[in-house]
């Protein structure tokens, strides 16, 4: 079912849902499964699966010499997707990147994922490569993610690439996408990114998701400016519990947002990541409840490896 269904049938009762990433190849799905598992009793209406961007390597030759490769760590997103519907009954939304695939390998996955029933997908432009100071785009594929929400749209209209096939058959996908409360650290201010979020949503996005926050006042005034911009679809919020000390620093640093000063003192006072982990679960349960009593559609969760702090949040929310 598309997540705009999934909001009309909820009546208006908040939901949960959250967002995973795939394994590091060679590792076992069951510790996905494992985490997902806890979380199945707050009834997510779906499941987010990311997709990495392609990463380059260095391997030792037998000369002694070091090769650079690329190589794709966490593969299978599509397969995932497929696999948690089969095995929970529930959507799942693959992460559709513009970075690292042409605009034919997207159109391929985009065909798998109709093919399997999957109704979602979120399009993102997804981040830089690690060795490159801002991202550039890939040869023949999408630049901005709006260029690839036309390709989606085109493709629920039955517009195939080069159309030199019989499209009668159209896709029918539900396309979600990012907005920052916070500003995409790109963007030279937020007006104009707000202007790029329209562009989406102009260009067949049915919903857009947050960039992590943790103050709801700027999701709140968020929300408020992007509907005096004409923005009207759903804006939900995105939530990441700090888990561990290390994140005050890699948090900020990688996702460009901001920790209030009281969140930091209190991490502050922890003399364990054990404390710390405390700390972010009733952080994000205080912000939970106030975006549920805002009457946000859904609070979805980054809940990117270990589901305990989510299944404590989600215990004293859903
Ligand atoms: N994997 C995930 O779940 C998520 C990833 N992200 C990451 O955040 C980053 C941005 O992704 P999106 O928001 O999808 O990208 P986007 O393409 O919507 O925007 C990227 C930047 O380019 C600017 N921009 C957009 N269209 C433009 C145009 N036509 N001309 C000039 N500038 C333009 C935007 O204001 C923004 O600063 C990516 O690195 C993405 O991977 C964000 C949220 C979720
Ligand atoms: N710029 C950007 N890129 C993304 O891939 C991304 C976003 N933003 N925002 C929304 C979601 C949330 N994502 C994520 C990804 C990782 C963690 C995370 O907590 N990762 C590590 C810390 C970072 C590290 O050390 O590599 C962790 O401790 O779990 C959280 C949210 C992926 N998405």
């Amino acid at each position: 079912m598309k997540i705009s269904e999934h909001f009309e049938q909820a009546k208006g009762k908040t939901l949960f849902s959250f967002e995973i990433v795939p394994p590091q190849k060679g590792q076992n799905i069951q510790h996905l499964y494992d985490n997902i598992d806890p979380l199945m009793e707050f009834k997510p209406p779906f499941i987010d699966v990311t997709t990495s961007r392609e990463e380059h390597i260095f391997i030792q030759r037998k000369d002694g010499l070091l090769e650079r490769k690329i190589t794709r760590m966490r593969p299978g997103t599509v397969g995932i997707c497929a696999s948690i519907m089969h095995k929970y009954g529930v959507d799942t939304v693959p992460h559709i990147l513009c970075g690292g695939f042409s605009k034919e390998e997207t159109e391929y996955v985009l065909v798998d994922c109709h093919y399997l029933g999957i109704e979602n997908v979120m399009a993102l432009r997804g981040d830089a490569m690690k060795h490159e100071a801002y991202f550039v785009p890939t040869d023949n594929g999408n630049n901005y993610a709006v260029d690839l929400v036309k390709q989606i749209d085109d493709l629920n209209r039955g517009k195939y690439l080069h159309e030199i096939v019989d499209a009668s058959h159209q896709t029918n996908f539900c396309i979600g996408v990012a907005g920052y409360p916070e500003k995409h650290f790109e963007s030279p201010s937020m007006e104009s990114d707000l202007r790029r979020l329209k562009e989406k949503v102009d260009a067949g996005a049915d919903y857009v998701v947050t960039q992590m926050f943790f103050d709801n006042k700027k999701y709140f005034r968020f929300v408020e400016k992007a509907r005096e911009m004409g923005i009207t679809v759903p804006i939900i919020p995105g939530i990441k519990p700090i888990a561990i000390q290390k994140h005050m620093n890699v948090l900020p640093q990688i996702f460009r947002v901001e920790l209030p000063d009281d969140l930091v003192k209190e991490v502050d006072k922890c003399n364990s990541n054990k404390e710390v982990r405390q700390v972010g679960i009733e952080w994000a349960i205080q912000q939970s409840k106030e975006l549920v009593e805002a009457g946000v559609p859904v609070v979805h969760f980054y809940s990117m490896g270990k589901s305990d702090n989510i299944k404590a949040i989600a215990s004293e929310v859903f």
